[in-house]
């Protein structure tokens, strides 16, 4: 549509060309105005009239290319603009409105800019005796100090939110022209009811300012004010920034934001208050709690605020993988620590007694978001290194309400720890998420938390968001057998029975022994194992000190690589294994595999330093039993059958929940396409052993799939790409620092 108009063109006012939002009049020729008018002048969208009761600044306009025309409220004008913005202090609107009132036209999009709406609103209804249909409100989220037309910026917009603010009686057709221009300006839009506006900006905007003009002009006019500014350095300037904008507008602001402002500021007064107690006090555990949860909050904050301006064009830029045949692995390393086990050892510490330091935890991604629902909640996490963090538990009943709801994004492992938690605190608690978790029934997780006894209802059946309340009969014990292998569920049940008030009683469907009870049973959990069960009885988690070992998927998928690379000699110096990880390991042992695997240690896994060396390894028949033990290490083990001699045979793959059979089928293509004779039929894998040939090759987002295709291609005939490996990099983002350490040659393409 660019560059067509969407309006008709105008007599005498109109100029040559036609532009896609046609005469667009100015009202109030400032910096925010003039920044509009400029994005507009600028992209050739619109041809501008600025109407100002200072004409030096519509003077100004013309010469500077703000603005086309200079105008004025009479009919001439006003009759034949599309689009007619509000632009000056929120207060002055009002007399504006009536001078416009007996002009304008219903074709007429009329908008404003203010930084309140309710206000806005008012006067419209005071001028008008309605809001009509053709006045839709609007605030764009971006701005400066300065103001006056000289410091109009035509980029001020771009990457910013313009909330806009319809009413039940808006014109659909307008407040969709409303929507476009914000965009063609670059803004995002979003709406928002006009009440919830003023209460979000009165926090998030004119609080701010108000402390920056109130504590300028108190320490301007107390005593020392000569040095104080002085010797005022970067804190000073950064936090006061702001009051230097304009004493006009944000007048009008605090008297059209009355009551909005006073809520924020009570909230607020509060709480400096108990800061102050703190200092008095010297309570300096209160004041490391304000502080840590403050930076974690910021640096949450600006984290977005990164992603929104410049992450969307690196989110979809695709990331491939490339190996080169023929290399071979050597060398010594240590691995991070499991995702999965950092997000679980963050919740056990927060819900312990006592001070934990975790080291070698990873702390990117989706952890984050554990993290930030605990710091919500109360939990204070100092983050000491890029691996190390500190966390102050308050046991297991000591997290506070937040004050929001609980946002787990798109994390599941997030959700599965948390819910279990909030369900067996004292206070009501929404949980929301984003993305692939909405629609999606969560009916095992959420049969797990009514066993706990409280209330949870969720809108749509089973799906989040849902509201968790405690209620009288909170005293329950949970008794729960799984009929999944799923370990997220184990540790939600794990977790639940934690709460229960005599004994929980868990029966997980896989015998062996998971990272989950290790973990639980360093922290001090009382539980025993009877038969296949354990039971839970009453206590205290108990803070402690713990490095987590690497993470086991990574260790796995490189003891592969060193089995199928001639030359290759691993050595990992700080494995913690499972019980599957070992069973998995010593399947491969058992069909020639060149593995040391670590020892048992006290604590159940088999942990230190895990060793392995390449072996021609043998076909192999792997039981519908075995399949499922191993459900998550079927893509490496359809590697291990591709380079191995003769047939091998995988039963019982179509009996596995459908991820994993899809997973099995992305790499049915992958043999297919790398030449490696391969059937699926009748739920039961053939593959026929031989030497791959490269290609090119797609994850589908899947990070165990890439690692496995990556395996594939390690000594394939020529280089192997694999494709849509984001996820990967996620996950695993020392894979290429590892794989130079080792000299096995992979590289990373955007
Ligand atoms: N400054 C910001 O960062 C920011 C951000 C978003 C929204 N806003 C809102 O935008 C509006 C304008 O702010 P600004 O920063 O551009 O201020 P500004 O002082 O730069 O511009 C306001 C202009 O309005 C003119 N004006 C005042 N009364 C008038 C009247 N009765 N008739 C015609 N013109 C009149 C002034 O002469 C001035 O040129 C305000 O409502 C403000 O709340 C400001
Ligand atoms: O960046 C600044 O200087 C601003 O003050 C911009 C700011 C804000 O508080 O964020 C100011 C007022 C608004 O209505 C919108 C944006």
């Amino acid at each position: 549509m660019t560059g067509e108009s969407e309006f008709q063109v105008l007599a005498n006012v109109t100029p040559q060309e036609n532009k896609k939002f046609g005469n667009v009049m100015i009202i109030g020729l400032g910096m925010i105005g003039g920044s509009f008018a400029k994005a507009l002048k600028d992209r050739g969208l619109a041809t501008l009239y600025g109407v100002d009761r200072r004409e030096g600044e519509l003077a100004l306009g013309v010469s500077t290319g703000v603005i086309d025309y200079p105008a004025e409220l009479s009919q001439e004008y006003v009759s034949k603009m599309d689009v007619i913005v509000l632009a000056t202090p929120v207060r002055a609107m009002e007399s504006v409105l009536a001078d416009l009132k007996p002009l304008l036209q219903e074709k007429t999009l009329v908008t404003d800019v203010g930084s309140t709406k309710g206000s806005v609103v008012e006067s419209v209804r005071r001028v008008f005796g309605f809001v009509p249909a053709n006045f839709i409100p609007g605030h764009p989220i971006a701005g400066a100090e300065k103001s006056g037309v000289l410091a109009s910026n035509p980029q001020l917009f771009e990457k910013h939110m313009a909330i806009v603010t319809p009413l039940p009686d808006s014109d659909p057709l307008l407040l969709d022209r409303l929507h476009r221009i914000w965009r063609a300006v670059g803004a995002d839009v979003v709406s928002m009811d006009v009440d919830h506006h003023d209460h979000v900006l009165a926090s998030s905007s004119h609080l701010p300012h108000l402390l920056a003009f109130t504590l300028v002009d108190a320490l301007a006019s107390g005593e020392r004010s000569q040095d104080i500014f002085k010797f005022a350095a970067g804190g000073f300037r950064d936090f006061t920034r702001i009051a230097s904008s304009d004493p006009v507008m944000w007048r009008d602001v605090f008297m059209a934001n009355k009551d909005a402002t006073l809520a924020t500021l009570d909230h607020f007064t509060d709480r400096l208050a108990d800061m102050r107690a703190a200092i008095e006090q010297g309570d300096g555990a209160s004041m490391f709690g304000v502080f840590t949860r403050a930076k974690s909050a910021r640096d949450h904050f600006l984290r977005l605020l990164e992603l929104r301006t410049i992450g969307s064009a690196k989110e979809v830029r695709p990331v491939s993988v490339s190996v080169l045949p023929a290399s071979t692995i050597k060398g010594k390393i240590s691995l991070l620590g499991d995702k999965s086990l950092s997000h679980k050892v963050i919740t056990i510490a927060a819900l312990s007694v006592g001070v934990s330091e975790i080291k070698n935890i990873d702390l990117t991604g989706d952890v984050r978001i554990t993290m930030q629902a605990f710091r919500d909640m109360g939990v204070v996490i100092e983050e000491a290194s890029a691996d190390c963090v500190r966390i102050h538990g308050v046991g297991l009943y000591g997290l506070k309400a937040p004050i929001a709801p609980i946002n787990v994004h798109e994390s599941r492992e997030s959700l599965y720890l948390l819910l279990p938690v909030l369900a067996g605190q004292s206070f009501s608690v929404t949980v929301v998420a984003e993305g692939k978790l909405l629609n999606q029934s969560m009916s095992d997780l959420f049969s797990l938390l009514r066993q706990m006894g409280g209330s949870v209802v969720s809108e749509l059946a089973d799906c989040l968001p849902v509201t968790l309340s405690p209620n009288d009969s909170l005293n329950v014990n949970v008794d729960v057998e799984l009929k999944t292998g799923s370990g997220n569920l184990l540790m939600a049940a794990f977790l639940s029975a934690i709460y229960s008030p005599d004994e929980g009683r868990v029966k997980p469907m896989l015998p062996g022994l998971s990272h989950c009870e290790v973990l639980l049973q360093r922290f001090g959990q009382n539980m025993t194992k009877h038969g296949d069960s354990f039971n839970f009885s009453p206590g205290s988690l108990v803070g402690t000190d713990i490095v987590l070992s690497g993470d086991e998927y990574e260790a796995v998928w490189l003891v592969l690589l060193a089995s199928l690379l001639p030359g290759s000699d691993l050595m990992i110096e700080n494995a913690g294994l499972d019980s599957v990880s070992f069973d998995f390991l010593s399947f491969l042992k058992s069909i020639g595999a060149n593995v040391v695997i670590p020892p048992l240690a006290e604590s159940g896994l088999y942990e230190g330093v895990l060793q392995a060396g390449f072996a021609e390894l043998s076909s192999f028949v792997l039981s519908a039993g075995q399949a499922y033990q191993f459900r998550d290490e079927l893509p490496l083990l359809c590697v291990v059958a591709a380079y191995a001699k003769g047939d091998s045979r995988v039963e019982g793959v179509g009996d596995l929940p459908y991820y994993y059979e899809d997973r099995v089928l992305a790499l049915v293509d992958a043999l297919d396409s790398m030449k490696i004779s391969c059937t699926y039929e009748h739920g039961d894998l053939l593959i026929k052993g031989g030497f791959p040939q490269g290609g090119e090759l797609d994850c589908a987002g899947d990070d165990r799939l890439a690692l496995a295709m990556l395996g594939l291609g390690a000594r394939s005939k020529s280089i192997t790409k694999v494709n849509d490996c984001q996820k990967l990099l996620e996950e695993f983002n020392e894979l290429e620092s590892v794989a130079l350490q080792l000299g096995f040659h992979c590289s990373v393409a955007q």
